[in-house]
Formats: structure tokens, sequence, C-alpha cells
């Protein structure tokens, strides 16, 4: 779970801060021609993208497509061969390291849910506060008002309230998904990578995981990986179709689905 390595950076480094930022004159993320070899095949071939301060991008593409390799260059996780990758105009994320990318403001929310169990909602919420953990050695510190309110805001986004003194444990799949990203959430982070976040969820929380996911942008820019294109229709302004590595094309749900080049990608014919 990238929040731990945003709250334990490592030492030294002068670390950008969130709100430092600078998206004014273009991206708040941009790739351009990256490229990244595993033992000779290109996962990433001269690959360019861009996203816009708030925007909310599904990025769709067939298994093997190079979706999961390019939500690692960005967190950091593997270096590319070539190319850049910058977060605003400034930030050089190539010269970062993953928790110094966290630290900046760009975190992830793995498949998986990871939630501690065995806390409560508001406890899990609370230690992902973003305060520096080597000076808080308990979760029982005193929290102040901004940060209780803080917790507040968080819960109501994610529409869990009434379980905040419930155990993560006890909550439903789809819940525990809500909480996870409420935990990034009270990070407060400028990108959010999403992989795959209705995997194994009922069709009501499919519905109530859209309705999130489209609150939280213009608040946050928001890069979403799904495989299903009827929960991509329901949230994608635009979509971003990868194929071996690179952009295929670019453009909303109706675009790219008439397009001839996803229709064989996809078929296969
Ligand atoms: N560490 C690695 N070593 C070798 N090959 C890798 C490695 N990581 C990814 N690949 C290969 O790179 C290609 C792109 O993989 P990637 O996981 O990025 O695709 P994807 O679009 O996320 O696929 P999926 O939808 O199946 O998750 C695949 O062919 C994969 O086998």
């Amino acid at each position: 779970m990238m929040i731990s390595a945003a709250s334990t950076p490592e030492g030294g480094a002068s670390l950008p801060l969130t709100g430092e930022v600078d998206a004014r004159h273009g991206p708040i993320l941009y790739m351009e021609d990256v490229s990244v070899s595993f033992d000779g095949f290109r996962a990433l071939n001269h690959l360019s993208l861009y996203i816009d301060d708030g925007e909310l991008r599904c990025l769709i593409g067939p298994n093997g497509a190079g979706k999961t390799t390019l939500m690692d260059v960005i967190t950091g996780k593997t270096k590319p061969d070539s190319g850049s990758v910058f977060f605003g105009q400034t930030i050089d994320l190539l010269e970062l390291d993953e928790p110094a990318i966290a630290q900046a403001g760009i975190c992830r929310k793995f498949q998986k849910p990871s939630v501690f169990d065995a806390l409560t909602v508001f406890e899990n919420l609370e230690l992902a506060l973003k305060t520096d953990k080597r000076t808080w050695p308990t979760l029982f510190h005193k929290l102040n008002g901004e940060q209780r309110d803080r917790i507040h805001d968080v819960l109501q986004t994610i529409a869990l309230p009434a379980q905040q003194r419930q155990l993560a444990g006890a909550l439903s799949h789809g819940q525990k998904q809500w909480l996870e990203i409420g935990m990034l959430l009270m990070q407060d982070p400028k990108v959010m990578l999403v992989d795959e976040p209705i995997a194994g969820m009922t069709h009501q929380e499919v519905e109530r995981t859209a309705e999130l996911l489209l609150s939280l942008q213009g608040k946050h820019s928001i890069v979403v990986v799904e495989h299903d294109m009827e929960f991509v229709r329901s949230i994608a302004r635009k979509v971003t179709v990868l194929h071996e590595g690179s952009v295929l094309t670019e453009g909303t749900m109706d675009e790219v689905q008439n397009d001839p080049r996803v229709i064989q990608v996809y078929l296969g014919g």
C-alpha cells in the first residue's frame, strides 16, 4: 500500500510538497516518448500520455498492453530506458524514488484492498493522516480539530460515516475498497492511480464506486485502469486505449469503441 511509502519518506532529500506542483501552463502529469524493456521485450514503446489537472481518465487495453507498467513508471517502481515523466511542469519524476513520488502527491490504489482489519474505519483513516510518523509513534496521539474535521470529511466522501466505529475487517469488500480510497484521500493527493477498482464488487457497489470516483474529479486527477467496459462508460470523459506499449487512440467512449483499430485489437481479428 502506497500509504506506508508516503508516510515514511527517506530522510535527507528535499521533497517537493504537494502544493508546489505547477500545472498552470499544462498537464498535471505527462510522459513523453517513454520506453521500458524487460529482457528485450518492449512493455512500453515510445509512449506519450498527458493528464490534465482534475481530470478523470480511464485507461483500457487488452492483457499485456502495458497498463501496469505505465502505472509502475509513474510511481517510480520501474525506471524507463528512455523518455521523460513530469509531475506538473517542474518535477522530474525520474529523479525521485517511490517514497518521494508518493510524498510529492501521487498515490496508487492497488486492486486488492489493504486496510487494517483489526482497526476501526476511523482509526484506519487516522493512521493515514499526512503526518510525520517518525515523530508519531502511537495511534493514540490526540487529534486536533482540523485533523478530526478532515477525517469526518473523508468519511462523508466515502459514504462510511455510519461505519466509523466498526472494525474494518467487518466491512464488505466494496466498503473496504472505499475505505482504502479514503486512506489515500487523507494524504490529499494531487494524482490518484486506481487499478481495477470494481473487481469482485456487487452491482450496487459498482454504482457507488462510480459516484465516488466522479465526485473526486476536479479536486484530484484520477487515472483508472479497468477492464469492465460498462463501468468505464459510466465514468469516462476521456478514454486512452493502450496496445503493445503505445497509445492506440484516445477519445470519448463512443469514439474509441467505434474505432476500427480498437475493435480489431479487442477482437484479435
Ligand atoms: N517484470 C517483468 N518482466 C518481464 N516482463 C514483464 C514484466 N512486467 C511486465 N512484463 C511484460 O510486459 C508486458 C506488459 O505488461 P503489463 O502488466 O504492463 O500489461 P497490462 O496492460 O497491465 O496487462 P493486464 O491487463 O493483463 O494486467 C506483458 O507482456 C508482460 O508480460
